[in-house]
């Protein structure tokens, strides 16, 4: 997988050399590229912001740096163009389904926007040649992107086949699976300032293991995201329907 980043701020993806991502790119599974926006600015001052239109609070990024810098990263005659994923507060919500979904494209562009955001003519003028997402990682608010695609690509990148151990783990973790957050985890020792490790983990008996670990995810589920367990009863509901 290509994956091509433009920010004012490259040093801040300076965080895709380490770990998980930092492997997968040195062994090949990952072709990183980050480039400066301000590279396609021509004034003494390397301009990249504007005032609104229409008045109001703050500046929006300027649209010419933004259509020369996608030419370049993925000229319009190219062979191919990227999916491009624009942060954004005002996007639809980055969820695990949609890390599944990126993690099957062969190219990913990133936007990384400043200020109140990017002149929204760059998206609709990339969205001719190129498929265009506006996503946003969660209801708060950052001061830019940057901060955005280094969440989206650690998550779509342990996806790929090759980058993390053991692709078992991904079928039990929260969001993933059967839609139930994690069960608690532990490991030695069994006791740890006052603090015993539940004995049914340590009883070597498998079935009650899995049993303790589905009412924790059930638990856990219910006292910090209702909202998960419902869609997860109604969907057991539905599959008992389609048996029964
Ligand atoms: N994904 C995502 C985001 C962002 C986000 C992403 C890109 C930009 C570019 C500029 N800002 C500042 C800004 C502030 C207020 C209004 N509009 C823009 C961004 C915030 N904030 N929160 C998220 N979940």
């Amino acid at each position: 997988m290509r994956l091509d980043v433009v920010s004012i701020f490259p040093e801040y993806l300076a965080a895709l050399d380490l770990s998980l991502v930092g492997k997968a790119a040195k062994s090949g599974l990952l072709d990183v590229r980050v480039h400066d926006l301000r590279e396609w600015t021509y004034d003494r001052h390397r301009t990249v912001d504007d005032t609104p239109y229409g008045g109001g609070a703050g500046m929006v990024m300027k649209p010419e740096p933004w259509g020369e810098a996608l030419d370049a990263v993925a000229p319009a005659d190219g062979p191919s163009q990227p999916r491009l994923i624009v942060p954004t507060p005002a996007g639809r919500p980055f969820t695990q389904e949609l890390a599944y979904e990126l993690a099957a494209e062969p190219w990913l562009a990133f936007a990384c926007g400043r200020y109140e955001g990017i002149d929204a003519r760059v998206a609709a003028h990339a969205a001719e040649r190129m498929r265009v997402d506006e996503v946003s990682i969660g209801d708060y608010v950052l001061n830019g992107g940057e901060v955005a695609v280094l969440v989206i690509v650690e998550a779509v990148a342990r996806l790929l086949p090759g980058v993390i151990g053991n692709p078992e783990s991904l079928s039990e973790e929260s969001h993933s699976g059967d839609g139930l957050l994690e069960y608690p985890v532990y490991t030695k020792p069994p006791t740890w300032r006052g603090h015993a490790v539940p004995d049914v983990l340590l009883s070597g008996n498998h079935g009650l293991v899995a049993q303790w670990r589905h009412h924790e995810s059930v638990r856990r589920t219910a006292e910090r995201r209702p909202d998960l367990l419902a869609a997860w009863g109604a969907a057991v509901a539905d599959k008992d329907d389609a048996v029964s």
